[in-house]
């Protein structure tokens, strides 16, 4: 039992130990600190560790020698209990000491003289070492073991909270039997009535929770207490803020301008009993809210409920975030638009109630539908009943999530009747064989007379691996600039005019936009995200993707050196088993007998092994593969990128140089620079002639040109300087911003319990900054450049990694401009903040 007094001496309660049957209970009592326990001798008169003298105190020596010596325990005595791996958990005996002291996390060292005072328990002869701490007159009092200790500093006292708080050691639990109904009262509704327990069941308190509740002990006070009248001038009130926040949003801040002063000043005005209080009188009849003041504000307008405040803020977590995000956007996106961002919300933004969220809005996204069909009518002027117009914006709709590998009975919405259009169930098969081979032809004949020697000397093996379906698997080393993309693009257009499915794929967004119809591994083969050893795609045999897999003659998988080689090998697994199928042979080959091409560069990113070492991630690269030993090593060298630059602006020389260098520094050849003596990093300082002197014009005037900022970044390692630099950016830009926040919460699935989740407050999530995921608050402005983080669409090029100018920054929308890769503006819409928006990051550009 561990007890805590915060007036000993003068305790005023009378516990009596022996009438509870713990003559001997072990109870331990924190003295609270106070004035009289400035000194240690203060505190020797209160509490001793010494075995007092027989001669002096017969009855005390009895006591402390009877109830406080520990032990025996230590060498001769192995089985006390208190023995733990040969050594005492009390770390008894102590050491001898002179005098009391207290050491500065404010625990005290009891005096322990060696006086040669001793006594015999156990036959074992025990002196003062053995004492354990206590207070003599309660020891005579209670006769019962009392460990006394005081609690003398700040740092010791949470001890006394811990030991109140913690509960007991032990509980009794009783299961009861399920007695006789008859027994029993019965209700109305026929459930039991047990009165008795009824009115026995109430909330247990443990005993020390008890006691200190009955003699109402503090926990915390703060005496007295203070409130700091604010008095200042007319309009010249302290405004703080920090110096990266914009005039514009300090000044409309509700707290710049009302105050405590001009709030009372306002009362007196409003309400005639306030006139008759003084200032400092009027905290006794009014109460001052200083958070209130503008939680209900939410840009200047002030509204009538909380909940009202937080829907302005977009803070919500319903489905009306998303339905005003499409009101919102349906009075300037038209009907093809309004599909794409309803497909997008459907995919990223769990709604939780998708029919409903369709039914709603399904009309608006219809425009086009119904001026299709009517052009394809004999009659345009017949009337189309509305079912039709529904079930056709349904299936285009499903067609759009085709393309994000879901579907319309994946996201819970409800299948349109099939039109029984050619490919109905097909639409994957029909879309990659439904390049147009006119242009493919010319495409390719254009490229296979540049290939370089190198290039085709990989390109003749691949197209024979196809056209003989050997199935081989090559892996394409080249550095940057080799020809890598030049190359892919002329084999999937040889295949691809031949009627054959080429599928191309690369490891990240931005690189699968240089692909035509490239996609990222990821969501063509739908590989998990979390991978092991084990794992397989998530294709299931007999769907759309499994069939597409069927046909497949090549994979060109690009940047393959980046990902993790058991992604590839899950491809493997599920192509064997998949092509397995309906030919039991081709489980036996790699891939399932698909030829498969794989390119990058070994010295480039590889694999990301989250908390890895070295090591994982080596050992995480596709050479170390099973699958390797399968695959035919090719390689480019020739940097094409340096040989066809045909710009004027360019040094060739000066290209050819800094491509050397480059391949220089990739392989380990640059000694690291004497200027640098950094144990931790290799310095390697850049030859001046390779650095470009900027003589430009200046960000402030040419911000509004997208092709001014489509060549200009500024890439820092750390993210905290990113977001030092998009601040000070965006306050050069003119306008006034707007904030968007993000929408945390703890994923219920993780295993937490209510309790758990409870100690993760929203306040604190908003305050956790992830590598790839933008803080809490983003602050945009029209004009600003912003960069997708996620893939959200590769087919309209938005993948991680575009580049956007923002035009419109609305309440849940935001329209932008692409500046990057092929789709080079075209203008989006379907960015909403929460979950998607929350993929963009703010980026800047000089
Ligand atoms: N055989 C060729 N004839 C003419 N131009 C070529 C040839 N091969 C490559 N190029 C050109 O060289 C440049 C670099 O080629 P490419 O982008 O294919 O290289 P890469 O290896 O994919 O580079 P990175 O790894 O940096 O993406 C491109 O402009 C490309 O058009």
């Amino acid at each position: 039992v561990l007890w805590p007094i915060c007036k000993f001496p003068q305790a005023s309660y009378t516990v009596e130990f022996q009438k509870c049957g713990l003559p001997h209970a072990h109870i331990l009592l924190w003295l609270q600190s106070s004035a009289r326990f400035k000194t240690p001798a203060d505190i020797d008169r209160v509490v001793s560790a010494e075995i007092p003298n027989k001669e002096l105190d017969p009855s005390a020596y009895e006591a402390v020698t009877s109830m406080m010596m520990h032990g025996p325990c230590g060498i001769g005595f192995p089985r006390a209990p208190c023995m733990e791996k040969s050594q005492c958990d009390k770390h008894f005996p102590k050491k001898f000491c002179d005098r009391t002291k207290i050491d500065e996390r404010g625990y005290p060292t009891y005096r322990r003289r060696n006086d040669g005072a001793f006594c015999v328990k156990n036959g074992a002869v025990l002196d003062n070492r053995h004492v354990v701490p206590h207070n003599v007159d309660l020891l005579i009092k209670y006769h019962a073991h009392i460990n006394v200790e005081i609690c003398n500093q700040s740092k010791a006292i949470k001890y006394l909270f811990k030991y109140i708080n913690k509960g007991p050691d032990r509980a009794r639990a009783v299961i009861e039997p399920d007695r006789d109904r008859a027994e029993r009262g019965v209700d109305a509704n026929g459930c039991v009535v047990n009165e008795i327990k009824a009115y026995l069941d109430c909330r247990y308190l443990c005993a020390y929770e008890s006691c200190w509740r009955l003699f109402s002990f503090d926990i915390h006070f703060r005496h007295p207490a203070i409130l700091r009248f604010l008095v200042h001038l007319r309009d010249q009130q302290n405004v703080y803020f920090k110096t990266s926040q914009s005039a514009e949003a300090i000044l409309a801040r509700p707290d710049v301008r009302r105050t405590m002063f001009t709030e009372w000043m306002a009362a007196n005005a409003k309400y005639e009993s306030a006139r008759t209080l003084l200032y400092a009188d009027f905290p006794r009849e009014f109460v001052w809210h200083p958070d209130r003041k503008e939680i209900r504000t939410v840009k200047g307008v002030l509204h009538p409920t909380f909940q009202a405040a937080c829907e302005a803020h977009g803070l919500l977590g319903d489905d009306k975030e998303w339905h005003a995000a499409m009101d919102e956007s349906s009075y300037a996106a038209s009907a093809y638009e309004l599909r794409e961002l309803f497909t997008l919300l459907i995919v990223f933004c769990q709604v939780s109630h998708p029919t409903n969220f369709f039914e709603q809005h399904w009309a608006m996204m219809s425009d086009d539908v119904e001026y299709n069909l009517r052009g394809a009518m004999p009659d345009p002027n017949l009337p189309i009943p509305s079912n039709e117009i529904h079930n056709r914006v349904l299936s285009l709709i499903g067609d759009i999530l085709l393309c994000y590998g879901t579907s319309l009975a994946d996201k819970n919405l409800h299948v349109p009747p099939s039109t029984g259009g050619i490919f109905e169930d097909d639409k994957l098969i029909f879309e990659e064989l439904s390049y147009n081979c006119d242009e493919l032809e010319s495409e390719h004949a254009g490229l296979v007379y540049a290939l370089n020697p190198q290039q085709r000397s990989i390109y003749e093996p691949i197209l024979a691996s196809v056209e003989g379906g050997a199935g081989q698997m090559f892996f394409v080393h080249g550095h940057g600039g080799t020809g890598k993309t030049f190359l892919w693009k002329t084999v999937l257009a040889a295949v691809r005019l031949r009627g054959s499915i080429a599928l191309a794929v690369a490891s990240s967004g931005i690189a699968s936009l240089l692909l035509p119809g490239g996609r990222t591994a990821h969501s063509r083969f739908k590989i998990p995200l979390n991978i092991d050893r084990w794992s397989t795609c998530e294709i299931r045999r007999g769907t759309q993707v499994a069939r597409l897999m069927q046909q497949t003659k090549l994979i060109v998988w690009d940047e393959a050196p980046m990902m993790n080689r058991h992604c590839i090998e899950a491809l493997d697994r599920s192509l064997r088993d998949i092509c397995g199928a309906s030919q039991p042979a081709l489980m036996q080959l790699p891939f399932g007998g698909i030829t498969v091409v794989f390119g990058g560069d070994l010295r480039q990113i590889l694999p990301v092994i989250s908390g890895g070492s070295r090591g994982d991630i080596v050992d995480s690269t596709i050479c170390n593969s099973p699958l390797w030993s399968h695959c035919r090593n090719m390689h480019l060298t020739v940097n094409m990128r340096v040989l066809t630059s045909n710009s004027d602006n360019l040094d060739h020389g000066c290209l050819a140089s800094f491509a050397r260098w480059l391949i220089n520094v990739g392989d380990g050849n640059l000694p690291a620079s004497p200027d640098y003596d950094d144990p931790e990093g290799d310095w390697i300082e850049i030859p001046t002639d390779l650095l470009i002197k900027y003589s430009g014009p200046r960000f402030i005037d040419c911000y509004a040109e997208p092709s001014y900022l489509r060549q200009r970044a500024i890439i820092t390692p750390f993210n905290n300087v990113v977001d030092q630099i998009n601040e000070c950016m965006l306050d050069l830009m003119l306008g006034p911003p707007s904030d968007y926040f993000s929408h945390d919460s703890v994923s219920v699935p993780s295993g937490l319990t209510s309790g758990q989740l409870s100690s993760y407050p929203i306040e604190f999530l908003n305050t956790i900054t992830s590598p790839g995921v933008p803080a809490h608050r983003l602050r945009l402005k029209v004009g600003a450049v912003v960069m997708l983080l996620r893939n959200v669409n590769q087919m309209s090029g938005l993948c991680n990694g575009t580049r956007l100018i923002i035009n419109v920054l609305g309440v849940n929308v935001i329209q932008a401009e692409i500046i990057s890769g092929d789709h080079i503006s075209r203008f989006t819409r379907n960015i909403v903040y929460n979950e998607v928006l929350s993929c963009i990051s703010s980026y800047f550009e000089l």
